[in-house]
């Protein structure tokens, strides 16, 4: 199962391992006409219903393939109104070719006549409402026809991800939808084929830009769309913190606060200005400062814990503390790590390890790491948390779904590009799912660490990162 979300990342993550979306449009039609070769004889009536999204797009296509049927095309609307490229290229081409098409901008006009087979592609997964006009009353008119109804992706006026529709449904006898099934179909009363479509599974497995459409561009976003992060960091190490605090901000967060011991505030805040403290007493995290720290965690929107932290017995048992009473997000990193396998907490954890920390958590590692991501899942299983064990491939898993980066360069073994990534996190984990919150944080971190090498060649230190996160996570790469 697929959701539009995903397909729209996966879809464009093809396209930059060079399988463009119009060698998938193709691969669409050419499937939509094979079903039609399953259920209709040769010469039948065929009267394609096309939208003006990449849906009706695939329908345009189909029709080259159904040469031995008698074919009539209905664009819904005006052919300049196409929306995007690939569908005008392929109307175009009905048209050169002198195909048996007619556009319909009054939907009085659509003559549908006796069509022994009707091809539904008039909306996909880009329905947004309930059908409007042309649509809805086209998708009554083929509702009246005595034709077997083939929908190419979902019955137009079908929501692919809940089924529902909130006004009239084209009532398809069969379906056939791309790549993957969708959650919606399981309520359509249809024979529904899957079709692959030539997306290569790398699309799916491989973070990419893609992964990075769920951020939305910055200019549609305000501040306090985002969120604010805690970050609980510093004691025996001061720069660590102060990194995560400047990360999370690059990465999108409106407001972010760096709870650590008050005898290293000073040196936290040397780092930057743009820093907000709020120091509690002591020189490391102890069972006194457990309280505070969850008075503070409850007004932010995640939590970052970890980085600086260090690991002795009264600090680690203050975290473990901390975490089984915070019931929000938070990223654990660092020596902060090792205690959450035997933390029992209602807290969603996105735990940052590298693979000598995931063994030190319990984990199973493997020299043959790439083929292994079955490892990080049932360990992400048994934790009941989110893992994202860094690596030269870094691997994210949460009991189900798994996703392998492969952003990120041999310079990043250098000290704190981990607090980078987890700041990193500790953002998107406001703002998006915190599977999805750890798979862009290490694409983008990894993206980052990328376009500083090529800025500057080697010799990368952990600051470089932090200043390229908003163009890693924000800007194109065409
Ligand atoms: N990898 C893939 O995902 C592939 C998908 N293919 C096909 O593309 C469609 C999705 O295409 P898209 O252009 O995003 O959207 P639609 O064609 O479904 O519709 C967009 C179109 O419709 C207008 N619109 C939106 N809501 C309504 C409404 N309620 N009433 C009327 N009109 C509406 C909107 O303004 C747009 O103009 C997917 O389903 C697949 O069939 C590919 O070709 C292969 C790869
Ligand atoms: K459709």
């Amino acid at each position: 199962m697929i959701t539009s979300e995903r397909m729209a990342a996966v879809d464009r993550n093809a396209e930059a391992l060079g399988v463009p979306r119009k060698q998938l449009m193709e691969s669409s039609g050419n499937a939509v006409a094979r079903a039609i070769h399953r259920l209709a004889d040769p010469e039948a009536s065929v009267a394609v219903v096309a939208g003006r999204g990449n849906n009706g797009g695939d329908a345009l296509v189909a029709a080259r393939f159904l040469a031995e049927y008698d074919v009539t095309v209905h664009l819904l609307g005006r052919p300049e109104t196409i929306a995007t490229d690939i569908a005008r290229e392929n109307w175009a081409a009905l048209e050169a070719a002198e195909y048996d098409t007619e556009t319909v901008t009054d939907s009085a006009d659509l003559a549908l006549g006796d069509p022994d087979v009707v091809v539904d592609a008039m909306l996909g997964t880009g329905v947004t409402g309930a059908l409007r006009e042309p649509e809805a009353t086209a998708a009554t008119a083929i509702n009246r026809t005595d034709a077997t109804v083939v929908a190419v992706d979902v019955p137009s006026g079908v929501d692919a991800d809940t089924g529902d529709s909130t006004g009239v449904a084209v009532d398809a006898d069969s379906v056939v939808t791309f790549h993957d099934d969708k959650p919606g179909l399981a309520s359509v009363d249809a024979d529904v084929t899957v079709a692959e479509i030539g997306i290569p599974e790398a699309a799916e497995r491989f973070t990419g830009p893609g992964d990075l459409l769920a951020l939305g561009r910055p200019e549609q976003s305000h501040k306090g769309d985002f969120g604010e992060v805690l970050v609980v960091g510093g004691g025996p190490y001061t720069g660590a913190p102060a990194l995560t605090a400047r990360a999370a901000l690059r990465a999108g967060a409106d407001l972010v606060r760096v709870a650590c011991p008050e005898s290293i505030a000073r040196e936290v805040q040397s780092y930057s200005e743009s820093l907000i403290l709020r120091p509690y007493h002591g020189d490391r995290l102890a069972a006194a400062n457990v309280d505070p720290v969850l008075d503070l965690a409850a007004d932010h929107d995640t939590v970052v814990i970890g980085p600086g932290l260090g690991s002795h017995e009264e600090t680690l048992a203050a975290v473990s503390d901390i975490l089984e009473a915070y019931e929000g997000t938070a990223v654990v990193d660092a020596d902060a790590l090792q205690v959450v396998p035997a933390v029992e907490t209602d807290a969603t954890l996105i735990c940052t390890p590298h693979q000598g920390e995931l063994r030190k958590m319990g984990g199973e590692t493997d020299e043959d790491w790439r083929t292994r991501t079955d490892l990080v899942v049932e360990f992400a299983a048994e934790l009941g948390h989110v893992l994202l064990v860094k690596g030269a491939y870094d691997v994210i898993g949460d009991g189900g779904e798994h996703r392998v980066n492969r952003t990120g360069n041999p310079g990043m073994t250098v000290g704190g590009t981990g607090d980078v990534l987890a700041g990193a996190a500790g953002a998107l984990a406001c703002v998006l799912a915190p599977f999805e919150a750890a798979a862009v944080a290490a694409y983008a971190n990894g993206r980052a660490g990328d376009a500083a090498v090529e800025d500057s060649g080697h010799g990368l230190v952990a600051p470089d990162l932090i200043d390229r996160l908003p163009a890693a996570l924000w800007e194109g790469d065409e």
